[in-house]
């Protein structure tokens, strides 16, 4: 059982997929928590982030382990808790850079292809081309959507206030900007991905409605 959800930024990726894999049993990986632990490290040791060919170069050097619990998804990076420096602005400013290059992304793939083999039960894997390219034949796939107001007013909270409504949905339309526009595996709903727009839901009715789709689909198998 693979639940594959994609979406833009702020959709609600990560929120519904930690509740819907704990109400399901289910294992859970992050893999926008991957591609920022990778750029963290190049970060950490002075790798152009802007040079395609300086990141391809060390691509292969980074150890990721991801943990699938979604009660505690943790991250580490050569055996380095890196759970709370993924999230700062520097990385997220840069991340969109470091995951187009390709040797980035088939390493990445790699590690998710690995992750769900090793999960019992099954895994909801988020992201941004889950149900395109990591998992093409997914159980059933999911791409969120939410206005670009709604989205901004929601990271903007989650911010507490430090950065304007309208900063805020700047950056998150140039990072899906970046991720829709890059040549490889970009942001991209698959053609049988159900999509759901949260728009106007709350956490739980989406989380219910994702709950749903896959029981109905776990019930037809
Ligand atoms: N349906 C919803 N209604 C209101 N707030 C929501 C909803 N879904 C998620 N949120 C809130 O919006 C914020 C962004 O959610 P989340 O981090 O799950 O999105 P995401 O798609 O994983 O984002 P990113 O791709 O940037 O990591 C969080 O603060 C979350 O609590
Ligand atoms: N399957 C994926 C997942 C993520 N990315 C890149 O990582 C960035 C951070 O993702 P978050 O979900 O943590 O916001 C995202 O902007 C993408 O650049 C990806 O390429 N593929």
């Amino acid at each position: 059982m693979i639940v594959a959800i994609d979406g833009p930024s702020g959709t609600g990726k990560s929120s519904t997929s930690r509740a819907v894999a704990a109400k399901l049993g289910l294992s859970y990986l992050d893999t926008g928590a991957q591609y920022r632990a990778v750029t963290w490290w190049m970060l950490r040791n002075g790798v152009d982030v802007n040079d395609p060919l300086a990141v391809a170069d060390c691509a292969g050097k980074p150890v990721i382990v991801s943990g699938t619990d979604p009660a505690a998804p943790a991250i580490s990076v050569d055996g380095e808790d890196v759970t709370g420096p993924i999230r700062t602005q520097e990385v997220t400013a840069a991340v969109s850079a470091v995951s187009a290059v390709p040797e980035v992304r088939t390493r990445m793939v790699e590690v998710q292809r690995a992750a769900a083999a090793a999960a019992g039960a099954g895994i909801v894997v988020e992201g941004r081309d889950i149900g395109t390219t990591v998992f093409p034949r997914a159980t059933v796939k999911i791409f969120l959507t939410a206005s670009a107001e709604a989205r901004a007013a929601r990271r903007s909270g989650e911010l507490g206030g430090t950065q304007s409504v309208a900063v805020t949905q700047a950056a998150l339309a140039k990072r899906d900007a970046a991720d829709s526009g890059r040549t490889t595996s970009p942001l991209a709903k698959a053609d049988d991905a159900i999509e759901v727009d949260t728009t106007d839901l709350t956490l739980e009715q989406v989380v219910e409605r994702v709950v749903n789709l896959v029981e109905e689909k776990r019930t037809a198998l």
